[in-house]
């Protein structure tokens, strides 16, 4: 691919002032390190009829609580199902730019929407990211299918389909293995969280990048779903924050990379972490990435599990309908600050 050219854009894609991020915005790759990395699990050494597979369990609590994040290896989904996801996504940002504008919009309640992220800058100018995501719901995955636009062939239905099928088995078992780190009944989270789950799919791609020092990606947030499984091409530019400082993470094979969202950081009463990550550019090679987010349904109350507060651990947050921290989300007028800020209670 030469040039790229954004749906909602007259011309290809350059390094425009619109793109360049402040100064004290901008990712200082030289400080980031490769030294440190999330921890890499093993999913075929867990059998539930195994009690030496607590092992796993007790790995990703602990994932959980230092990183928020992980990868998981020998998870059972197909490599060919992962194969033909990537090359479908890659396909659908093929498209010329006057087919996917048709998708472009700024409605975050859409069901399908193409969008060129920005980054409010206080007091500044909004900056634009050097990214186009495509998002959709993905369940129930047999209803919502046929409701992509026509644009979106049967390429990307077929991956898709598969995919989400093999998703949504992956995440109900992270679930379980995390309720049962979290000393509950294996099918509390997915009780809390997937009843009438709001699940959607954001498919990301970014072109490379003429300097990637002064762009980004996509700028730095926490997922404010429950949990995030992301498929990620074989390059890299994920990072991921641990004590103030950015963690390069690796591409593995057939990995995917698991992240805790702020949902299950306040369902856990803070034991568990959704922790603030970005994606950097690079200049030579386009990257596809594809995050699954998965989460409540609006109506449903969050708030700290009972069993997780005590003595020792105070309640950290306030209850809330899921509808409520999404409205805060997209606040306009919402600036850098992470949203499940503003649902923590004061400390005693
Ligand atoms: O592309 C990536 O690696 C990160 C994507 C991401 O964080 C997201 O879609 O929320
Ligand atoms: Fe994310």
């Amino acid at each position: 691919m030469n040039s790229f050219q954004l749906a909602n854009e007259s011309s290809p894609l350059s390094l425009t002032p619109n793109f360049i991020l402040p100064e004290h915005k901008r990712p200082n790759l030289s400080q980031v390190t490769s030294l440190d990395s999330i921890p890499i699990i093993d999913l075929s050494y867990y059998d539930e009829n195994n009690p030496s597979s607590l092992e796993v369990v007790h790995k990703i609590s602990k994932a959980c609580g230092e990183f928020g994040f992980f990868q998981i290896v020998n998870h059972g989904v197909p490599e060919q199902v992962c194969n033909n996801m990537m090359k479908a996504i890659t396909s659908l940002f093929e498209l010329p730019p006057e087919e996917r504008e048709h998708l472009s919009s700024t409605d975050h309640t859409k069901n399908v929407r193409l969008v060129n992220f920005c980054l409010k800058v206080e007091g500044g100018e909004k900056v634009k990211m050097w990214s186009e995501c495509f998002s959709h719901f993905w369940y129930p995955i047999d209803d919502i299918i046929h409701l992509l636009p026509e644009q979106i062939g049967t390429q990307y239905r077929e991956a898709f389909t598969d995919y989400a099928k093999e998703i949504g088995s992956l995440v109900k078992r992270l679930l379980s293995l995390i309720s049962i780190g979290l000393g509950l009944e294996e099918d509390f989270l997915l009780k809390k969280v997937g009843e009438q789950p709001r699940l959607r799919a954001q498919a990301n791609f970014y072109p490379p990048c003429p300097d990637p020092e002064l762009t980004m990606g996509l700028q730095e947030h926490t997922d404010f779903n429950a949990i995030t499984v992301l498929l990620q091409s074989e390059i890299s530019g994920l990072q991921v924050n641990k004590d103030g400082k950015w963690i390069s993470i690796p591409c593995i094979p057939n990995a995917f990379v698991i992240n805790l969202a702020d949902q299950i950081e306040v369902l856990s009463n803070g034991r568990y972490k959704s922790v603030l990550h970005r994606a950097v550019t690079n200049t030579v090679h386009p990257r596809v990435s594809m995050a699954m987010f998965y989460g409540p349904n609006p109506n449903t109350s969050i708030g700290p599990i009972q069993e997780l507060i005590d003595e020792e651990h105070p309640i950290k947050f306030r209850n809330y309908r899921f509808s409520e921290f999404v409205e805060e989300y997209y606040k306009p007028e919402r600036t850098g600050k992470t949203v499940k800020e503003n649902f923590k209670l004061e400390d005693k």
